[in-house]
């Protein structure tokens, strides 16, 4: 939609955060950790490392090499995930959050996403963690897709609402929750159904292409993440959640950084690595849907708010100028690189 409303040169906002962030591990973590940090002044660290995070000794030392994988001069604070296994011990989800180190747990259906072979098989096998969490007031980030392989792929989103969120909301009524990666309308109208116990993220990639993106002139392995891109009328109801100014929507890429050897092959890898781009394309976004006014409320306050935590003091300002988007980052040691992620509609915001 193009706006009517004359765009201004630059536009000055809080630093914003990203709650849903992977940042790997090893040189992957070297890569990739100050693109965020450069951007985001938290974020949510997914924890669906090889092996898992499931402890909290392991969280600290995962926060502990993030932090030293950032440049010296960059603020930036990873906040931490547990990783939810079948019988999910309740006491380390109690103690991690009481000692400060998770700040909420992620569910992962088994096999439905990357990295979710440790993934829950069932609800029931963490009903005594999620009990805890309840407890303790800490949210459940999940990956809303059902893995029945008899599902269409386009449709386990909304499936995953009906048949897995419903009757877990109704089962743990003290639980906060967020759907993240919302990729349909359905998952947008399920959030805004469940105010004051949902928050749903939307990542700058599902807002800018719709699934003829993957097939345009062939196939195009660097659009290919999880949960898939819909039908146009998805990608529209997702522009108008995040663009809404609604306090249940806010930001998060989902950058998921896969080599790009690892996605252009037979059976690539899901992920898009957005990390260098992400608040130039939702700025372009907001933009475009006449939203600016919107922009600071989606990247910077409504995030904190459902967490609980204070807003960033600091400012960060994007200029009306157009975005020269490099094709690929570095890996040190072993000449590999990431394929950065590059919309097909023009950038025209730079950080
Ligand atoms: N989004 C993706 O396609 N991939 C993510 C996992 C996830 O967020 O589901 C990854 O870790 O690569
Ligand atoms: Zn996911
Ligand atoms: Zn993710």
């Amino acid at each position: 939609m193009a706006s009517a409303h004359p765009l201004p040169a630059s536009i000055t906002i809080r630093r914003p955060d990203d709650w849903h962030v992977h940042l790997r591990d090893g040189v992957m973590l070297a890569a990739c950790a100050e693109h965020t940090a450069r951007q985001f002044g938290r974020a949510i660290i997914m924890p669906n490392l090889v092996p898992p995070v499931t402890k909290v000794a392991e969280a600290s030392a995962y926060r502990e090499r993030i932090r030293a994988a950032v440049p010296k001069e960059l603020k930036f604070e990873p906040l931490m995930t547990c990783y939810l296994t079948d019988g999910a011990d309740p006491a380390e989800l109690t103690r991690g959050k009481e000692e400060g180190v998770w700040v909420a747990a992620k569910l992962y259906p088994a096999h439905a996403t990357t990295n979710s072979a440790h993934g829950v098989t069932s609800m029931d096998r963490v009903a005594k963690g999620l009990e805890a969490m309840e407890k303790a007031g800490m949210p459940l980030l999940v990956h809303g897709e059902v893995t029945d392989p008899e599902v269409d792929i386009f449709d386990r989103e909304a499936v995953f609402l009906d048949k897995v969120l419903a009757p877990l909301l109704r089962r743990h009524e003290g639980l906060k929750i967020v759907l993240e990666h919302i990729t349909t309308r359905e998952g947008v109208a399920f959030v805004e159904a469940n105010p004051g116990r949902m928050g749903g993220t939307i990542t700058p990639h599902h807002l800018s292409y719709n699934r003829n993106a993957l097939f345009k002139g062939g196939i195009r392995p660097h659009f290919y993440c999880l949960p898939i891109a819909k039908r146009e009328e998805h990608r529209l109801a997702l522009r108008r959640a995040a663009t809404s100014g609604g306090s249940q929507f806010f930001l998060g890429t989902d950058t998921a950084p896969h080599t790009t050897d690892t996605k252009e092959c037979a059976c690539g890898c899901a992920g898009v690595f957005n990390a260098p781009v992400a608040m130039q394309v939702y700025t372009q976004v907001f933009a475009e849907e006449g939203a600016l006014a919107h922009l600071e409320a989606f990247a910077s306050l409504n995030g904190p708010r459902f967490y609980g935590l204070p807003v960033n003091e600091e400012t960060v300002t994007l200029h009306a100028k157009p975005l020269d988007i490099p094709d690929v980052v570095a890996v040190p040691g072993g000449g590999k690189d990431i394929t950065v992620f590059r919309p097909d509609t023009p950038v025209d915001w730079s950080f």
